[in-house]
């Protein structure tokens, strides 16, 4: 919807903007009541119960949405346009002690500390910057432990929900495929230890795959890598092996041996090679090496689960698969990759609960009105982008909020 278009009455009652700014992608999560907001006593009361908070009415319970957009990074006017047109920048918190009351917004990624002024002059807001390893962390562990059906693991084509235990968390390991990639040890809520990451992310596959296709956008690569075959682009270890798999190693003749390999002897020019093919060979490449750093740092500190999150992964079935797979593959079925629902929005879920430090000491997601987008409800070789229809993503969801004492 062009922001333009939205009228007054369309525009819902918003707060508690957070951002996520990172180097590809603008994250926005957002919360909005719904019109009767106001819980009556008997529910309150229960609420309270199911939330171990105290029922002498000083903890007003908001019921609403959480939403979710999102915006390319290098189209950042687009996002304060839409930030101004739903006038969410209305909805953060002021702080008495300044002199401008200015009104100040949750942020984090890199782009809360290169942007700062921008989004000061142009919608009047300060930016209070989040860690961004922190906020990974508090959104993946909110997901993982209140939204139900939020990681499954995916295997030869087949989608299965994990049940997860929330007294048998952690550790886990956390691989944050964004432009780049960050791997982080989480031990409990806010106990973690960023331990590796690799440059070779998400961006690679869109910056070099733009380079190599001329692709125009990130789903059209994406989308091409369906109809592509690597085996044109790679080569196998059958192609050194004359056919042959190399079996004392464990290598069937179809594993890759070297990913672009076949290109040093084809004698063709790029032009010579199908797009699809090309993006087919980068996704793989990319996948494989993430999904084998990953169990490598998984093995270093003796985690069996992997969640793997970032919007590189786009619930594209190919992608998740290639890293299952080759997490499968070098742990010898001893570590198991899970995916994320929300795999994007980790990092501005956890930004936006860190407004509790200043009016909301709580989120709770009431499980029972959660949203179960239809594109993750069946496998194949597609595209599932289960919160690309941005405006219209949202979790149901109570807010409580507490006086602070000082
Ligand atoms: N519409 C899109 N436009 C650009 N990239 C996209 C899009 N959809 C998915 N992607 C992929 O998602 C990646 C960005 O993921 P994400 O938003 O999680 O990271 P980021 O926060 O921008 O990066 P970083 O954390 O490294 O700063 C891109 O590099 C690209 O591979
Ligand atoms: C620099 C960040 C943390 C920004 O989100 C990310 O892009 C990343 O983890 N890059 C990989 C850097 C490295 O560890 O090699």
């Amino acid at each position: 919807m062009d922001p333009a278009e939205v009228r007054n009455e369309e525009i819902p009652q918003a707060s508690h903007l957070a951002l996520d700014i990172g180097g590809s992608l603008i994250k926005l999560v957002y919360f909005s009541r719904n019109d009767n907001s106001h819980t009556d006593d008997k529910e309150q009361r229960t609420l309270n119960e199911g939330l171990g908070v105290s029922s002498d009415g000083s903890c007003p319970i908001l019921k609403g949405r959480l939403h979710f957009a999102k915006f390319e990074t290098s189209k950042i006017n687009d996002c304060l346009e839409f930030i101004r047109c739903y006038r969410l920048h209305l909805g953060g918190f002021q702080h008495h002690e300044t002199p401008s009351n200015k009104i100040i917004i949750k942020a984090t990624g890199g782009g809360a500390y290169k942007f700062a002024n921008l989004f000061e002059e142009e919608l009047g807001i300060s930016l209070d910057k989040e860690d961004e390893m922190d906020c990974l962390v508090t959104g993946a562990n909110f997901l993982l432990k209140e939204v139900q059906q939020e990681a499954f693991t995916y295997l030869d084509g087949h989608k299965e929900f994990v049940q997860i235990d929330h007294n048998d968390l952690y550790p886990y390991l956390l691989v944050k495929i964004g432009s780049g990639v960050s791997m982080i040890k989480v031990d409990g809520d806010g106990k973690f230890e960023r331990v590796s990451g690799t440059n070779l992310g998400g961006g690679t596959f869109w910056g070099l795959g733009r380079l190599l296709t001329k692709c125009k956008s990130f789903d059209e690569l994406l989308e091409l890598s369906h109809q592509g075959n690597n085996r044109v682009v790679d080569m196998l270890v059958g192609d050194i092996y004359g056919g042959m798999d190399y079996s004392k190693i464990g290598l069937s003749a179809t594993t890759i041996a070297s990913s672009f390999g076949k290109a040093i002897s084809d004698n063709k020019e790029l032009e010579d090679y199908r797009s699809e093919d090309i993006s087919r060979s980068l996704l793989r490449m990319i996948s494989n090496n993430i999904g084998q750093v990953a169990y490598l740092n998984a093995l270093r500190f003796g985690l069996k689960r992997i969640f793997f999150g970032g919007f590189f992964i786009r619930g594209h079935a190919y992608t998740m698969d290639t890293i299952a797979v080759a997490v499968h593959f070098w742990s010898k079925g001893e570590a198991k990759a899970m995916f994320l629902r929300h795999e994007g929005f980790l990092g501005a879920l956890g930004t936006f609960m860190s407004y509790g430090k200043q009016s909301y000491e709580g989120l709770s997601v009431d499980q029972a009105t959660q949203q179960f987008p239809m594109s993750l409800s069946h496998a194949g070789d597609k595209i599932y982008c289960p919160l690309s229809q941005d405006l219209n993503d949202s979790i149901e969801c109570s807010v409580y909020a507490t006086q602070h004492h000082s």
